[in-house]
């Protein structure tokens, strides 16, 4: 025998040499399984073996969570299809606490002290391959939201910072007050006719037209047709579902999604709209392309300009040509609208269904019209910050509804981390979703899932805008920002000094769908001009 030819008791690798003779003596003998035992039998081994070390022996092994998330991706990729995963999301952070295993190599965390942690500049965390989906496949360099590298995204982002900044915003405030007209004559016309509107789809107009006036120098004329002109709004409808499942897919089955998916008719359309957001965004810049080549004067100061200043002026040295300027109009298309849309939307809605907060903040914005410190028939940015109460609706509606409803994923930086009071090794998943943390408890009081502008006066409201995260946070913190808060500040003031907003059905709530932007629909608002309503009493100053 061939193991009595050794002195020594066997070794394990004689052992194994013997057995792996014996399995071909054996194999060679037997009749070779059929491969529908085969297969089968693999693939339950397989499964046994996987569950056995994703429950046991996973470094997230020990976190809860539903049994589903700890074994497969496929629970969260459900869940994100359904399109209310904040929903899901509450529920299992009050079964579980504040680290829920969503799936096998990820955890979403409720605990705003992870905030800083997570997501402060410098903080080490990147931004994980969810991002990719997102991603536009023709640009040079990716794009500032899915850029997972963080120092070329700094570097990047430093080129066109300037375009987005507060101070560039505030000199075309001119173009958001022409939305801002523009929205006060079309709600009019309904407000004459009796009839009920979808306040949501109103403020989806008005935002998609804001960023025309502020990137082209034109609205796109949504308003105008009081209609989803050119069917971007139907577009972005039907690709974020597609998008936002892919990117809690693993990379390798979002090609398979991807190719299978282009046979299913939903899925062929979503990248059909998908190249229409392309295409549109394309032509905008080829139209300004002309009028340069034209040589005609080009008197534009809007955004569009701006990068194309760029272009001229640092082009060359910061490598930032036409790709790259296509590049920030296809994002203001992507993410322009139904962010802004959302948080209007929310702060509106909430404020209907509060009479209180309603009435309070008509009355500061009365009192502001009265004794001129609101300008007229515009109310101006630095005006609108002014008004307290006002500010604490917005920051309140944007707390209850964030416009962006799942966790932003981060892989945790080399060494490892600590989060919450727990350890989480090198890689892991982490990330915190803004329609969760906004609602803790010993951060916003025990009433956080109410909408009490109030709580905005209270003494530790310094305290509690820290853990405010709807824009996110640190170096990666939503590039858009002032467009939106420049819009949200200055169309307030301007509805409710024109218009009684009236929910038409009180007792019928909202519906939003949440497929990464976290959209209200269904808003039925039954509108009256206030001049009508009471006179020209509160507008006497003016005239
Ligand atoms: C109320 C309105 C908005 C909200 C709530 C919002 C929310 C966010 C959030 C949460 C992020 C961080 C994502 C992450 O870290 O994973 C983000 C990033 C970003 N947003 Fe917004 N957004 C809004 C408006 C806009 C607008 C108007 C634009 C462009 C016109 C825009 C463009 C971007 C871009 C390009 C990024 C990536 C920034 C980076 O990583 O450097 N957003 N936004």
């Amino acid at each position: 025998m061939y193991l009595t030819l050794y002195p020594n008791p066997p070794t394990w690798r004689v052992l194994s040499q013997q057995f792996t003779k014996m399995s071909w003596v054996t194999l060679s003998l037997t009749p070779p399984a059929p491969l529908p035992v085969v297969l089968p039998s693999l693939a339950i081994t397989y499964w046994l073996v996987w569950i056995v070390y994703t429950r046991r022996f996973h470094p997230l092994a020990n976190y809860p969570g539903p049994f589903f998330a700890s074994i497969t991706r496929w629970w969260l990729i459900l869940d994100v299809a359904r399109g209310s995963a904040e929903k899901t999301q509450r529920q299992l952070h009050a079964t579980f606490g504040p680290i829920v295993r969503i799936a096998p190599n990820e955890v979403a965390i409720a605990d705003p002290e992870a905030l800083k942690v997570i997501y402060a500049a410098h903080s080490g965390f990147t931004k994980t391959d969810f991002y990719l989906p997102f991603r536009a496949t023709w640009g040079r360099y990716p794009d500032a939201f899915t850029n997972l590298n963080e120092r070329q995204h700094a570097e990047r982002r430093r080129i066109v910072n300037r375009v987005y900044s507060m101070s560039n915003i505030i000199q075309l405030e001119e173009s958001i007050d022409k939305c801002n007209e523009m929205l006060v004559e079309k709600l009019s016309e309904c407000a004459a006719t009796g009839r009920t509107v979808d306040l949501a789809d109103w403020v989806q107009w008005y935002a998609f037209d804001v960023i025309g006036e502020l990137f082209f120098s034109r609205m796109f004329g949504f308003m105008q047709g009081a209609h989803d002109h050119g069917g971007y709004i139907r577009s972005l409808d039907l690709l974020l579902p597609f998008i936002s499942v892919a990117c809690v897919m693993p990379t390798y089955m979002r090609w398979l999604f991807l190719v299978s998916g282009a046979m299913i008719p939903r899925v062929f359309r979503a990248l059909k709209a998908l190249q229409h957001i392309k295409k549109a965004s394309d032509a905008c810049v080829a139209e300004r392309r002309s009028l340069h080549g034209s040589n005609g004067p080009v008197e534009r100061t809007d955004m569009l300009e701006g990068f194309f200043d760029i272009m001229r002026d640092k082009g060359e040295k910061k490598d930032f040509g036409e790709i790259e300027v296509k590049m920030e109009v296809y994002g203001a298309f992507i993410a322009g609208s139904d962010t802004t849309a959302a948080a209007i939307t929310s702060i509106l809605y909430h404020l209907m269904r509060t009479p209180s907060a309603y009435a309070k903040l008509t009355t500061e914005i009365d009192e502001a019209i009265r004794s001129g410190y609101l300008s007229s028939p515009t109310i101006q940015y630095h005006e609108a910050i002014g008004l307290s109460y006002l500010g604490a609706c917005c920051k309140e509606g944007m707390r209850l509804h964030p416009s962006v409803g799942l966790t932003l994923p981060r892989h945790v930086p080399q060494g490892g981390r600590v989060i919450a009071g727990e350890w989480f090794s090198e890689g892991t998943r982490v990330g915190v979703n803004a329609a969760i943390v906004q609602r803790d408890k010993k951060v916003f009081g025990e009433d956080a899932d109410e909408f009490v502008p109030e709580r905005w006066f209270r003494k530790d409201a310094v305290r509690m805008e820290r853990y405010m995260f709807q824009f996110g946070g640190g170096a990666r913190t939503c590039i858009g920002k002032n467009i939106s808060l420049c819009e949200i500040y200055k169309v307030l003031p301007q509805l409710l000094r024109s218009f009684h907003l009236e929910l038409a059905e009180p007792d019928k709530e909202w519906e939003t769908y949440n497929y990464w932007f976290n959209k209200p629909t269904k808003v039925y608002t039954k509108l009256q001009c206030r001049e009508k309503l009471f006179g020209y009493a509160i507008f006497e100053h003016l005239n």
